[in-house]
């Protein structure tokens, strides 16, 4: 694919310690596109933005930014990406906009073109009041903000970012958003590490599933979910956790997981099967609160391609 912004082939990088990693993962991004790399934790997508963003040396296999060969041509490749990853790092005695100011100066922005892009930032990401504090004394949500803003004060071609909304609150996790939005519009690739899906399906043009290091499946979010047409997912709210092992057997019921002090029942889309499962509920001692039926999500597709949960108990 020529006309791919990033283009991985075959990328395996295995830690030594561990022997874990990523084997032979390979995914393209167009200009103007979102993927998404979406897996459980240990699966692999911090590893694979490491290598991507030139952190660290695949063992094997090849990438490339904007046509440019991602081991040989490294500096020219960086110059070219915009990197957020999990747990930012700043000059902790510089104020918040003296991080963002030597960072897109160091990507080679002019002082005025910088200064106009970082106004913009701070404002977009309500940072504007604190632009003149010590980073040190920036909360997480803040520092992940002001990381946004480093990964995108200098335009660049390709984003990669890892798990960018984790932590921010409700109005800067659409800002943020709107922002990555705004970059794939101008024709930037984004490389979106996480697992949090509704976020994945609401920005994603496509989703690569990442398990135990492997891609293991890739489509888009809308193709991925319909592949299992005649499945739903019944929510319940409980006043207290049960133990639900009698719904489980309800017939067409395929897995229930406890969400909270709550159950995901995953079933078969038949008649009559609601019904079914509220009555199993109510035996097992349930006193429901809340009742909705849902379509599946990529949480769903995953767990039937891996037989494993996307995210923990603790997380959903
Ligand atoms: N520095 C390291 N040394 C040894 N093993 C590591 C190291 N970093 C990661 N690993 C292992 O490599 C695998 C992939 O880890 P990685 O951090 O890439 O996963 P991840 O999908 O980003 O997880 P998370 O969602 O928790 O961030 C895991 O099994 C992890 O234990």
């Amino acid at each position: 694919m020529a006309s791919a912004a990033l283009e991985a082939e075959n990328i395996t990088r295995r830690y030594r310690s561990s022997g874990r990693g990523v084997e032979g993962v390979s995914l393209s991004v167009a200009p103007g596109e979102v993927l998404g790399l979406v897996g459980p934790n240990g699966s692999g997508k911090s590893t694979l933005l490491r290598v991507l963003s030139t952190a660290i040396a695949p063992d094997s296999g090849a990438f490339r930014v904007c046509g440019l060969d991602g081991l040989r041509e490294r500096r020219k490749v960086r110059a070219r990406l915009g990197i957020m990853v999990d747990r930012p790092t700043h000059y902790g005695d510089l104020s918040g906009w003296a991080n963002a100011y030597l960072f897109a100066r160091a990507y080679g922005v002019p002082e005025e073109k910088a200064d106009r892009a970082l106004r913009g930032l701070f404002e977009h990401f309500g940072l504007a009041e604190y632009r003149d504090e010590k980073a040190k004394t920036y909360s997480y949500g803040m520092a992940k903000k002001l990381a946004l803003i480093e990964a995108l004060a200098h335009e660049p071609a390709v984003l990669l970012l890892d798990e960018p909304s984790l932590g921010l609150d409700y109005t800067s996790r659409l800002a943020y958003q709107r922002k990555l939005r705004e970059a794939a519009e101008n024709g930037c690739a984004v490389l979106l590490a996480s697992n949090q899906v509704d976020e994945v399906e609401a920005l994603c043009d496509r989703v690569v599933f990442l398990h135990r290091g492997r891609a293991v499946a890739e489509g888009t979010p809308e193709g991925l979910v319909s592949s299992l047409e005649g499945l739903r997912r019944v929510v319940a709210a409980l006043r207290n956790p049960v133990p639900y092992a009698e719904v489980g057997e309800v017939p067409g019921v395929r897995r229930v997981v406890p969400e909270g002090r709550g159950l995901v029942v995953h079933c078969e889309d038949r008649p009559g099967i609601v019904a079914g499962v509220v009555g199993a509920i109510v035996r097992c001692g349930g006193d429901i609160t809340g009742l909705s039926v849902e379509r599946p999500t990529l949480e769903d597709v995953f767990a039937r391609l891996t037989g494993e949960a996307l995210r923990g108990e603790d997380e959903a």
